[in-house]
């Protein structure tokens, strides 16, 4: 039975009828025409008859099927019922409707012959079908839409529940959306005189005060400089369309060279109060450990991000890194031995770090340490191999031969990254029931969250700047001048040479890495590259194209290191006139990465968020599975395009 066959019979009628009339008057001038004329009648009457009879059958069929299906079907009787409901063919094509449905899906009129679609949101038939229930809307009103399949089509019916949609959008709309703030460098203010500070303190508070008198919503002083403000979930949808103003707005509070920032975390989503409190708490510990100066929401465990272009400052007090070397050498005491591991691909931060925590493990607490490497894919190569020459060469494991050795008392330190998925061995951290983690990188979601000692501090240059003070607070004399070299090599790397995100403490820390002999001509030769990797730096820099001030590449790949010519080109092309931003697309390990960098007038960090990577506002990357660079190009310069605005600091 052909769709809507059965609807055109009426047409079919009148042309049989208008032949028979013709042929009646054709007969007098030409009888050959009124023949045929009879003869066209009596073909399209038979037509008629046979899909009659056929259309009868497939009703009859149809009909029977749904009286099986369902208990006492009877049309008569399902016409008198107060909900909508249909019978479908096998196709999702109406073959009976009540007077219910017919009045409040199609306004009175007959859909015989319909498709069904049209009156359940469009979808077919079959998608509904393996379904509970389905949601539906027609003339203003809404149905929870129910199909019972039969043997020959469905029967479809459907409850009004208009009313209760409504009640419940209204109740999510108004649902309490709680935030938490925080003046985040408040401190910055205090180091000036108790006068600003107080000014400034008190600025940022009317400011906040205002912003929720803005919406009618509950503001509350929950602690020094900490406020919880409670919006409508309506409220919430504004502040994100605007892309939460208020930021901005605090950055015009100023005192010396000081300007405010405030971080919010705020819960969406979430029916009880108390919920919303302990997730908004969640998510402004994300916003502070992805620097500050942000908004982070988050609703069904998914987190969404605002702000944070501006330069992060430096957090001046060092207790806090006493604090966390009492705790390490507390959950040493119960260890048999320590793993330290950082992230794959290993680069200088990360294996000095790793050089200077082991070397304090063996040192002052006498355990077997060694540190867990895949030297064929390491971008510290010259390190490695100064300090097997200078320190000793059984220092390095490999992540096979540490799980053979791990047992209920192994301590694993992981350095320079806070990433399940990006570190050396996930298996080694899985097998580990002690974890310690040391790392400078902004917060990501889905971090290792088993830490006994979780040392997160996204305002240090670098993971080796952390180790440097923990080792200092430890015992300053556990590191030689071949630890100094790999520590000072890995602050170098992340600093570009005390250029990025060099504060006090990064100054602090290198004067301590000099005095236990580091030497500035050592480190520099741990940078230095083979022939091949230099070719291919200068020609990817060469390659460059400058689009809205971002100098963009992409790497041939022929020779040396690509991965390390790309991460090096990227930072060689910001030395570019007006270049604020700089991307180098190249193939690694069968995905396609892009280093992106910048001196802090762009947040790339926001830019590879949004292609699925991520690091630092000054240096990030991401990687991408199933495409080609030319792609990967095309996919970039949308994002510049979309995002370049909100990435730029202002
Ligand atoms: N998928 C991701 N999600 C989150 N974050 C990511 C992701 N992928 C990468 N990242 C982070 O992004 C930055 C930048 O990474 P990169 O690969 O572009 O650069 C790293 C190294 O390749 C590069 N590097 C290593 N040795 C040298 C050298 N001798 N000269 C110049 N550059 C070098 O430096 C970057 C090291 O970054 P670090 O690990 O943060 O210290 C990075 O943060 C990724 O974690
Ligand atoms: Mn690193």
């Amino acid at each position: 039975m052909k769709k809507k066959s059965f609807t055109t019979m009426p047409t079919f009628v009148i042309f049989s009828v208008a032949m028979l009339a013709m042929s009646f008057a054709s007969y007098s001038y030409d009888p050959v025409l009124c023949y045929i004329e009879i003869a066209v009648s009596v073909v399209t009457a038979g037509i008629v008859v046979v899909s009659t009879l056929r259309f009868r059958n497939y009703i009859a069929t149809t009909v029977r099927s749904t009286a099986e299906k369902i208990n006492g079907f009877n049309p008569e009787f399902l016409d008198k019922y107060k909900i909508p409901v249909t019978v479908l063919g096998a196709e999702g094509e109406i073959i009976w409707s009540n007077t219910r449905f017919r009045k409040q899906f199609c306004n009175g009129k007959n859909p015989e012959g319909d498709i069904i679609s049209p009156y359940i949101g469009g979808k077919k038939i079959t998608e509904v079908a393996d379904h509970d229930t389905f949601e539906t809307a027609c003339n203003g009103n809404e149905f929870v839409g129910f199909v019972i399949s039969t043997n020959e089509g469905y029967v479809c019916y459907f409850v009004e529940n208009t009313y209760y949609r409504q009640i419940m959008r209204e109740y999510n709309a108004t649902r309490p959306c709680v935030a938490i703030i925080t003046f985040d460098n408040s401190d910055d203010f205090s180091n000036e005189s108790d006068e600003i500070y107080s000014e400034v303190s008190l600025n940022v508070q009317s400011f906040l005060q205002r912003w929720a008198n803005e919406y009618n919503a509950l503001f509350k002083i929950i602690g020094n400089n900490r406020y919880m403000i409670i919006f409508k979930e309506t409220d919430v949808d504004k502040l994100v369309e605007q892309k939460f103003p208020i930021l901005q707005e605090i950055h015009s509070i100023k005192a010396g060279q000081h300007t405010a920032t405030v971080s919010i975390g705020l819960c969406r989503g979430i029916n009880s109060l108390k919920d919303s409190e302990t997730n908004a708490r969640k998510a402004l510990d994300m916003a502070l450990g992805r620097g500050g100066d942000q908004v982070a929401i988050i609703s069904n465990n998914i987190y969404e991000f605002f702000g944070g272009t501006s330069a992060t400052s430096e957090k001046v007090s060092k207790v806090r890194m006493r604090v966390i070397a009492n705790a390490i050498k507390r959950t040493i005491n119960d260890c048999d031995k320590v793993f330290v591991m950082g992230h794959r691909f290993s680069d200088l931060d990360c294996i000095g770090a790793a050089i200077g925590m082991q070397s304090v493990m063996e040192k002052s607490f006498n355990l077997y340490s060694k540190i867990v490497v895949d030297k064929t894919k390491t971008m510290a190569e010259k390190l490695i191999d100064y300090a097997e020459k200078n320190i000793g060469k059984d220092i390095f494991i490999t992540p096979d031969e540490a799980m053979k050795q791990v047992t209920p008392k192994t301590l694993l330190i992981i350095v320079d990254t806070h990433l399940r998925n990006s570190l050396e061995s996930p298996q080694l951290y899985d097998e580990c029931k002690k974890v310690i983690v040391i790392d400078h990188h902004r917060r990501a979601v889905n971090y290792i969250d088993n830490a006994l000692v979780f040392c997160h501090e996204p305002f240090a240059s670098s993971a080796c700047e952390m180790c440097s003070e923990i080792i200092s607070c430890i015992d300053d004399k556990a590191i030689g001048y071949a630890q100094a070299d790999a520590l000072l090599a890995g602050i170098m790397l992340d600093t570009k040479n005390f250029v990025l995100k060099t504060g006090v403490r990064t100054f602090e820390a290198a004067a301590y890495l000099r005095r236990r002999g580091a030497t500035t001509i050592n480190v520099k030769q741990m940078f230095s590259d083979s022939i091949e990797t230099y070719r291919e730096k200068v020609s990817i820099v060469c390659d460059a194209k400058i689009y809205r001030n971002c100098a963009i590449s992409i790497a041939k790949g022929a020779d040396g290191d690509v991965r390390l010519a790309s991460a090096q080109a990227a930072d060689e092309l910001l030395t570019l006139e007006n270049v604020k931003a700089s991307f180098v697309i190249y193939e690694s390990g069968g995905k396609i990465c892009i280093s992106a960098r910048s001196f802090g007038a762009v947040n790339v960090q926001i830019i590879m968020e949004k292609l699925g990577g991520g690091g630092h506002q000054t240096m990030s990357a991401t990687q991408l599975s199933d495409i080609n660079k030319e792609q990967a190009l095309k996919m970039l310069i949308e994002v510049i395009d979309t995002n370049l605005e909100d990435a730029s600091c202002k």
